[in-house]
């Protein structure tokens, strides 16, 4: 059986006119189905297009190409249709700066147009399930980053979408914060049966909360799988291994190499060379493997049966960093040196 995806966008483009003139090509042609239900995540650098692509979809910003229908509808021929439907929440804070967090939901419930009854039973059951009920009658100014962010997470909410977009939800927040607000996401999720489509640059938490993650480089979509099936097609896993051998010569290396080499091959990894290097203890070999927690014992025994001693071994299994190297030439992370800990959320903007 088919189903309708939730999310469906055919070429869609955005250009913008930067300085000079010159014409900024922020997302090339996007094609891609979303289906209800997985948690999908959006991933690339800085500037890769996640933002735009984000905004053209909640209807924040129109396409200068191309079309999308989110929940059925055409971004840009139904807008308000769309806008019923989701819930978006933005890179800064939506909550306004003194108001408190109940009237703020209230509020933005009011402006969604619920009744004065269900608006009341929607902010209290909100404010429970983001443990936020003790800080209901403060002034979101004097919040916390993270509790500041899971207001705006309940503002987004408030209308009760099928489907929340999240623009970089946890940037700015101290890990523990951040672990707390994923507990909630997926809470949320189970509870209301939401889809969540959201931007992060943190690869861990793609890695472990999302089934399929899409990576965007420079405006145009480089991947589409599940976090396991991008690791296993692109990086593979990694076998470092110290071997000395009995004669130390110059052919014992070159055997190691090819019996090394040999054992990358017939696991299905791509024909690499191994690197290379000499080590106080020996010769170090570096080669990407697929399934190494089974290759490593039986190289390590083919290794031992040709004369030569594994004196350390490791295995290191693929991050979706070394993923995005693979994809882009360069890490993820090198876009992000010394990822904020705790900045405070920016003010303005936020849910729909
Ligand atoms: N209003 C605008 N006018 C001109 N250029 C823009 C505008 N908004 C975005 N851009 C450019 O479009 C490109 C994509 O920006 P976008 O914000 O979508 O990237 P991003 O992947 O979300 O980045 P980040 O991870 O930093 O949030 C960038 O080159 C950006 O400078």
């Amino acid at each position: 059986m088919t189903t309708t995806p939730i999310i469906s966008a055919r070429g869609l483009s955005k250009r913008f006119r930067g300085p000079a003139g010159a014409a900024v090509v922020a997302v090339s042609d996007l094609t891609m189905d979303v289906e209800a239900g997985p948690l999908t995540a959006f991933l690339g650098p800085n500037g890769a297009g996640k933002s735009t692509s984000l905004r053209m979809l909640t209807t924040l910003l129109e396409p200068t190409g191309g079309t999308a229908r989110v929940c059925g509808f055409d971004v840009a021929q139904q807008p308000a249709e769309v806008r019923a439907r989701i819930g978006y929440i933005g890179q800064k804070n939506g909550a306004g700066q003194y108001q408190r967090v109940r009237d703020e939901l209230l509020s933005q419930g009011a402006l969604y147009g619920l009744g004065r009854v269900e608006r009341r039973r929607r902010v209290d059951e909100l404010l429970e399930v983001l443990e936020l009920g003790e800080l209901a009658d403060r002034p979101t100014m004097k919040l916390s980053g993270g509790q500041r962010r899971r207001v705006d997470i309940a503002l987004g909410l408030i209308a009760a979408p099928r489907l929340l977009f999240l623009d970089e939800p946890s940037t700015g927040l101290d890990p523990q914060s951040r672990a707390h607000l994923w507990a909630h996401l997926i809470t949320l999720r189970e509870r209301y049966e939401m889809t969540l489509f959201l931007t992060t640059h943190y690869l861990d938490e793609a890695d472990q909360f999302a089934e399929r993650v899409l990576v965007v480089d420079r405006g145009r979509l480089i991947a589409d799988d599940s976090p396991a099936g991008l690791k296993a097609r692109l990086a593979g896993d990694r076998i470092t291994l110290t071997v000395t051998s009995d004669s130390g010569s110059a052919s014992a290396t070159d055997d190691v190499a090819h019996l090394v080499r040999r054992a990358a091959r017939e696991s299905g990894a791509p024909d690499a060379e191994p690197t290379l290097a000499e080590t106080a203890v020996g010769t170090r070999l570096a080669i990407s493997v697929h399934h190494g927690d089974r290759v490593l014992p039986r190289l390590v025994l083919d290794l031992h049966a040709s004369g030569h001693h594994v004196v350390a071994a490791e295995l290191a299994r693929p991050t979706l960093d070394d993923v995005f190297l693979t994809l882009t030439g360069r890490s993820l992370r090198e876009d992000h040196p010394g990822e904020p800990a705790a900045d405070p959320i920016p003010a303005t903007a936020g849910a729909l």
